[in-house]
């Protein structure tokens, strides 16, 4: 995972794979143009589509520990690299997953040269998150997630304590998200210590989702060129 980086979280907020890889080749042109990493968790279903026509990282939402065979169902860290993910969000607040399948698939992951953002909701997880061995740890409040009140203005303490907590793992990036809105919000994500930010509502809710984006990597832009 090339950082800083904004991951953009798809949920469910777009089903339709023709809008959707629209909104992905937008997006694309800003991280282009703008030479900061952006990364898409999408719903498993446009994966292929997506990962097959936008050079960017494209990443699922969530997966099972299930092994091949009698399993209905499961979207496993094989299929999702089958259909071209680099990756996938874990453990998210909206698809918990149980302890002991977090360290399972974190092991799948990297075994299959993939990368892991595990998502935990409060800042006394990061350093036992961190410890699991993810590529990144993502924190994210679960009251401000969808709020339009980023966790970098209202919960400063959150990314800062977190930012310190995830050295214990050298190798974890730690990723803040829940209400990242606005250009101030990322840049003060980004002075706080944090290596990137996930959102979700404030660009799949928009009517031009590449503009909020835009904003974000602007902020990552410029908060790079900062002395
Ligand atoms: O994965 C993304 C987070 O849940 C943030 O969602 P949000 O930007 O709508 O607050």
């Amino acid at each position: 995972m090339r950082t800083p980086i904004v991951i953009v979280n798809f949920k469910l907020y777009e089903i339709s794979i023709a809008r959707a890889l629209d909104i992905s080749k937008s997006i694309e042109q800003v991280s282009r143009k703008l030479g900061v990493e952006v990364a898409l968790a999408v719903p498993a279903t446009m994966i292929r589509e997506i990962s097959s026509n936008v050079s960017l990282p494209i990443y699922a939402q969530h997966v099972d520990d299930d092994q091949l065979g009698a399993h209905t169902g499961s979207i496993t860290p094989e299929l999702i690299k089958e259909a071209g993910a680099r990756g996938t969000l874990l453990n998210h607040s909206e698809r918990r997953i149980r302890l002991d399948q977090v360290a399972n698939v974190i092991e799948r992951l990297s075994s299959l040269g993939m990368d892991s953002v595990l998502c935990v909701d409060r800042r006394e997880l990061v350093a036992p998150a961190a410890l699991m061995g993810p590529t990144a740890v993502l924190v994210e409040p679960p009251e401000l997630i969808g709020s339009g009140r980023s966790v970098s203005k209202v919960r400063p303490e959150i990314v800062s304590e977190s930012v310190k907590a995830v050295k214990v793992n050298q190798s974890v990036r730690l990723i803040v998200g829940a209400g990242i809105s606005t250009y101030e919000d990322v840049i003060k994500a980004m002075e706080l210590g944090a290596d990137g930010v996930g959102a979700a509502s404030a660009v799949m809710k928009s009517n031009s989702p590449a503009s909020v984006v835009e904003e974000f990597a602007k902020a990552i832009r410029d908060r790079r060129l900062a002395p």
